[in-house]
Formats: structure tokens, sequence, C-alpha cells
């Protein structure tokens, strides 16, 4: 099948197929990293949600606390507690209006048009609806923000459903949905995430955006510049 229209149900991942990957690297992680040493020192001061995803990591020393957190960052490891950490970090920074997600004009509509749309992604459940909760309004001259989370019917990461290389996590997805897996067009930037999908049935369209790693077999997938044709 090569068009998108056939399908009921869409499966979408976030970095590199509905924002650029500059955002996550440019905006969302150096933001973290600006607060790591300040939510380590503050471990101590109380049971906040970071407090206790920090001692998640096992670490006593704060110092080697910091240059483990900061080295995942650096590597983007997609560790399961970072991920929840980075959401709870993200929080302040899109509820005090520093950032607002670039997501692209084309994927917006998308989002809106598609009666069953569905997120996968390494970013925690937290961040995506952060991320989708302070969209940058493309059409607007202003500063607002678009809310697009009523327009998703459901979030999908790491911790609810394994890692998006494995088949399994698919399957764990599509079990979740209640809905068989040639129904189901997923979009990823990430041909090994769309292996692992296609692996269970899915079908898979590769995102190519400005600034994607190049993808030498990408002749191997259908290929969406944009999603203005699904
Ligand atoms: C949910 S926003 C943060 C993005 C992020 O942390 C990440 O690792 C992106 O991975 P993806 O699976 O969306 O490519
Ligand atoms: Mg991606």
């Amino acid at each position: 099948m090569t068009t998108g229209g056939a399908y009921s149900t869409y499966l979408l991942d976030i970095e590199g197929t509905v924002c650029p990957i500059s955002f996550v690297k440019e905006t969302l992680f150096p933001y973290f990293t600006e607060q790591v040493s300040q939510l380590v020192l503050q471990q101590d001061s109380g049971d906040s949600p970071i407090s206790e995803i920090l001692l998640q990591f096992h670490i006593e020393d704060k110092q080697q606390l910091q240059a483990h957190i900061l080295e995942l960052v650096a590597n983007d490891v997609k560790d399961p507690i970072l991920k929840q950490l980075q959401g709870y970090v993200w929080a302040q920074g899109y509820e005090t209006g520093q950032i607002k997600a670039p997501v692209y004009a084309d994927a917006i509509d998308f989002i809106k048009r598609k009666d069953r749309v569905f997120i996968y992604s390494s970013g925690s459940v937290k961040a995506q609806k952060l991320l989708f909760g302070y969209v940058l309004d493309p059409n607007v001259l202003t500063h607002d923000s678009l809310d697009l989370n009523a327009n998703i019917n459901g979030y999908f990461d790491i911790n609810t459903s394994g890692k998006k290389t494995e088949a399994q996590s698919y399957a764990n997805i599509l079990q979740d949905i209640g809905v068989g897996a040639g129904e189901v067009l997923f979009l990823s930037d990430n041909p090994l995430e769309l292996d692992a999908a296609a692996a269970v049935g899915m079908a898979t369209g590769l995102a190519v955006r400005p600034g994607n790693a190049h993808v030498p077999d990408a002749q191997k997938y259908q290929v969406y510049k944009n999603f203005e044709d699904l």
C-alpha cells in the first residue's frame, strides 16, 4: 500500500518526524542540562517527583550523579529514568512560556485532520503531552501556542511499551490500541524503528525532514517529506 489514506490509525514518532531534530538537540536538551546541577543539589530537600526520579539512578555521590546524567544526554541515550526526569524539567520551560514546540505545519494539519492519531516517542508520555500542549502556532505572528492534545488519541513511550527498535514494542501498542497491524501506518525518521514496526505487520513510512540523518537505503521505504498527501 503506497498512500496513507487506507489506514484507520496513525502512529507518529516525534523527533525528526513531526518536529525538527534541532528543536530537541538545541532547545530541549540544553534547557535540561542547564537545570541539572541545581536539580541534583536540591535532591535532599523534599519528596518532589524530581527527587524521587533522581533516586532511581542509585548514585549517591552528587558529582557522579550529575556527570552520569550529563553523559546520558550528551550521547542521546534513551534511558527510561532520564526520559522521565526530562519531562518534569521541561514542564517548567513550557509552563513559563520559555519553550514552544515548532511542530511542522503539515503535521499540525494532519493531527487535526485524522480521526485516530497515536504518538510513540522515546520522550516520556509527560514530555509528549507538554510538547503537543505548547505548539508554536505557524499561522500567527504573535507568540501564541496551540494545544493539540485533544486531537491525539493516545501516547506511548519506552516505559509503557518498550524500546522503539524492538518489534515486541509495536505488538504491545497494537494490543493497547485494539486494532490489527494492517490498519496502522507508523511514521518515523528512524529506519530501525520502521523495520521493527514492519516485523509485526504495520505499514511504515520514512519521514524525511530538513536536518534528519541521511538514510542510506531510503528507497526501501515509502518516503514522506511532508504529510500533505496522507
Ligand atoms: C517527547 S519530546 C522529547 C524528545 C526526546 O526526548 C526524544 O528522545 C525523541 O525521541 P523520538 O523517539 O521522538 O525520536
Ligand atoms: Mg525520531
